[in-house]
């Protein structure tokens, strides 16, 4: 696919004041909610408040610690093109940023939300492998419309608004990129409201989900090893659902 380029000096400076308040408003918000995986990611990559990444630079270090980079698209790309890039190491992200307006919260990606939220565990060789082997299945599965609903919710509920149990104090702490962006669902999903269960592959799949809300189930993780040896069993049920899919016609 032909990639669009970060035009890195095209950016404004009220793109540079909604980063830098983003920035600095999850650093406040981060610490003992977020995964150490993420926060030990974000250290590595070096993101701070003070400048947009500029792709060309993130792309050095993903590419040395796991091979992975940011390939520039316009926003939401479709299923085949999206696990074709997964399989391909490469992670598609939005170059825009929210407007001053927007803050809180977004239905859709922008910068702030596929940058900050996904790249810093993008230096985790363990969700690494999920991520590249779950792209590898949805391109073969991506065309049949009930695979595509099961994978979208393995995505969502992982990768997306996915949580982990803390090793050392039980508690649930926040890996999903779709929670790491958005402040407001950061302290939400840690609170009283949501139900959190323990990670279940076949709940995972059994369960539908909203885009333009703060989720009202998350599903924990003991540990990101937990990820890769559930796709044997997803690809069995997509291959079921693909001939649902066929006979239905
Ligand atoms: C996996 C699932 O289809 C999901 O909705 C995909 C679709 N296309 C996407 N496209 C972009 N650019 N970013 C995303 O996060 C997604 N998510
Ligand atoms: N809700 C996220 C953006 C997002 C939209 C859709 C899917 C995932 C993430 C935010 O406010 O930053
Ligand atoms: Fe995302």
């Amino acid at each position: 696919m032909n990639a669009l380029q970060q035009h890195y000096d095209q950016y404004t400076a009220e793109d540079r004041h909604v980063w830098q308040l983003l920035f600095e408003r999850q650093l406040q918000a981060l610490p003992g909610r977020a995964a150490p995986e993420f926060m030990e990611g974000l250290a590595r990559i070096g993101f701070t408040a003070d400048r947009i990444p500029d792709f060309r630079q993130t792309n050095q270090v993903l590419r040395r610690l796991t091979g992975w980079e940011l390939v520039a698209v316009p926003g939401i790309v479709d299923d085949a093109v999206f696990f074709g890039l997964l399989a391909a190491r490469k992670f598609p992200a939005t170059t825009w940023l929210r407007k001053l307006s927007e803050l809180d919260y977004l239905e859709e990606p922008d910068m702030f939300h596929d940058v900050f939220g996904h790249v810093p565990l993008l230096t985790n060789l363990s969700f690494c492998r999920f991520l590249h082997q779950l792209g590898h299945i949805g391109t073969l599965h991506a065309s049949d419309a009930g695979a595509a609903e099961l994978l979208a919710r393995l995505y969502w509920f992982t990768v997306e608004f996915g949580l982990i149990r803390d090793a050392g104090s039980g508690a649930a702490r926040i890996y999903g990129a779709g929670i790491l962006s958005s402040a407001g669902e950061t302290r939400y999903s840690l609170g009283p409201e949501p139900t959190r269960q323990p990670f279940d592959i076949a709940q995972v799949l059994d369960t539908a989900f909203r885009k333009d809300v703060f989720q009202t189930t998350y599903f924990v993780l003991d540990s990101f090893e937990q990820l890769l040896p559930t796709l044997p069993a997803v690809q069995r049920q997509l291959r079921q659902a693909a001939c649902l899919t066929e006979s239905a016609d």
